[in-house]
């Protein structure tokens, strides 16, 4: 008690809710990742940057930009925060979780694999699974059917992941029952479901809860599957260098060895790190890393970004628009690397859905040592919480928050993303520790919604909840008594490790002729 009355008072510079003795606003976060997210929003309109105690862990929740800027720009405060640590069983110290010299390296020798050329090969495997994504969207939207996006999307992103990350097609969109997508898809909950129930959190407490059984034996899925395409990936590789020397004992160019594409994989196992390769298990954390980000955050965002559209069909007449004026008269091939670039409007849509519904809502580094933020102490031991969710919603950075309107991000807008400073709106973070996918995500997100909205007419799920002023279904702190209760078919929102709708993202679609 001694010790923490000396951080309280450190820490005076920052409001926050009443606290209770040892259990601190442990209790306040309440019971869902619903309720989790309006208690931040909530305290975030009463003080701005306000502190935290969940028992004696303090968490400095920030959001006022300046503050932003000082934590996400050091070099210095690059380790995460314990909430991270769930990740670990599974993902072990990859290129999210790790720190210090180790992290260092490992960015500097993964960041050239997403060079523009790898890029386009990815683009490739982008455009076959979102074409046969179309398919399936056909078939679940007849007749009028109401369905639910977030769930069937999933598949898709997974389908994408596994097949840039290790070079394999697992086929979760026809076959999303087998045991690794079951796999992943628990394990993305369960790491979302533990960050907020303390008792979960530590193994220690969380090996009494029924569900540990299955954890334990969805990690052994995953560890088992991501270790078998490893060691046949290198297997092929000896074979193929082998097809290669013979080819050249021969004296002939041709092989009829057939190369496999090229996946994250191969990037890493022809890597280096101190002037040796990548152990396996190095290897496996990295692959199983560019898994866990690469699949949920892209889900989350095509989820909201179509749910917009849905709603919006102003907004998505414009994309359709754009897509005319770049496509041309074949609406159904597949867009160009350059003409993906081409579409800005769609860029603008982009710009605006992450930032009223940023897939990673919030990010936490570690305090190793006392830091000075604008005159303010962090203590020693305390969890920055940058709430990337907030910075969307600040009336200065972005009049008239709770509008969806793309305009905002146009170069000719009056204040311009361009005026901001550049850590007003941050959905892939930004600084050293900033997403790495970030080039990878866009091209994702603009493949398919590009070619969902040349292949359908995104419609909600009932007539009645078009958007008829621009504005959002989903309210915060204050504003939502100024809204009506929610429909049973407006998303509810929930805040996990990426932002999720608990009740799905239902819509209809309709195929244009
Ligand atoms: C809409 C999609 C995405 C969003 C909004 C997003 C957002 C973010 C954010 C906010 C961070 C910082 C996390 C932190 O500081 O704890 C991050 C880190 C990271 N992201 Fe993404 N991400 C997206 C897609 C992807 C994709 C597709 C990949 C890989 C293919 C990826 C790989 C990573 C990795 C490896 C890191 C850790 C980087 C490091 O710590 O050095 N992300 N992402």
């Amino acid at each position: 008690e001694i010790k923490y009355s000396g951080v309280r008072q450190q820490i005076a510079h920052t409001k926050g809710p009443p606290t209770l003795p040892f259990i601190g606003n442990a209790h306040q976060l309440g019971k869902t990742p619903t309720a989790a997210l309006h208690f931040m929003f909530n305290n975030f309109y009463k003080y701005g940057n306000f502190r935290a105690w969940i028992g004696y862990y303090l968490y400095v929740v920030i959001s006022e930009p300046k503050d932003v800027e000082y934590v996400l720009a050091s070099n210095e405060l690059i380790a995460k925060s314990d909430v991270y640590d769930m990740m670990h069983p599974w993902l072990g110290d990859g290129l999210l979780t790790s720190k210090g010299s180790k992290w260092h390296k490992h960015r500097k020798m993964i960041t050239p694999s997403f060079h523009f050329k790898i890029l386009q090969d990815f683009h490739d495997v982008m455009n076959a699974n979102s074409s046969k994504f179309m398919e399936k969207l056909r078939d679940i939207s007849r007749g009028d059917n109401i369905f639910d996006f977030q769930g069937m999307v999933n598949y898709l992103t997974l389908d994408v992941i596994c097949d840039t990350a290790m070079g394999v097609s697992i086929n979760a969109m026809d076959n999303p029952h087998t045991d690794f997508a079951k796999a992943v898809e628990f394990i993305c909950c369960n790491i979302n479901m533990r960050a907020f129930n303390p008792l979960k959190r530590k193994n220690f407490t969380y090996q009494f809860f029924p569900e540990f059984r299955q954890y334990c034996k969805t990690l052994q899925i995953l560890k088992e599957f991501t270790y078998d395409v490893i060691h046949k990936r290198m297997e092929l590789r000896k074979r193929e260098e082998e097809a290669k020397q013979e080819a050249n004992n021969q004296q002939s160019a041709e092989s009829d060895f057939k190369k496999p594409k090229m996946a994250f994989l191969d990037t890493l196992l022809s890597s280096t790190v101190d002037g040796r390769p990548l152990t396996i298990q190095e290897i496996y954390e990295e692959v199983s890393t560019f898994m866990f980000e690469g699949h949920d955050t892209t889900t989350s965002a095509l989820s909201f970004i179509t749910y917009l559209l849905s709603r919006h069909m102003g907004v998505q007449k414009k994309v359709y628009e754009e897509q005319k004026a770049i496509m041309g008269a074949d609406m159904k091939r597949n867009a160009t690397f350059q003409e993906l670039a081409d579409m800005k409007y769609l860029d603008m849509v982009v710009k605006e859905s992450l930032r009223l519904y940023p897939s990673v809502p919030m990010i936490g580094r570690h305090t190793d040592k006392e830091y000075s933020m604008n005159g303010k102490t962090l203590p020693i031991d305390t969890s920055a919480i940058i709430f990337i969710m907030a910075l969307g919603y600040n009336e200065k950075t972005f009049p008239d928050p709770y509008r969806f309107d793309p305009e905002r991000f146009a170069a000719t807008a009056k204040s311009s993303a361009e005026d901001h400073n550049p850590f007003d709106y941050v959905p892939f973070s930004a600084g050293p520790r900033n997403c790495i996918g970030q080039k990878f995500a866009q091209l994702e997100i603009k493949t398919v919604i590009s070619k969902i909205v040349r292949h359908f007419e995104i419609l909600p799920a009932l007539d009645e909840l078009e958007s008829k002023d621009g504005y959002v279904s989903n309210y915060f702190g204050p504003h939502r008594e100024k809204r009506s209760e929610l429909h049973k078919y407006d998303p509810n929102l929930a805040m996990v490790l990426t932002l999720k709708s608990d009740n799905g993202i239902m819509l209809r679609m309709r195929e244009r002729k």
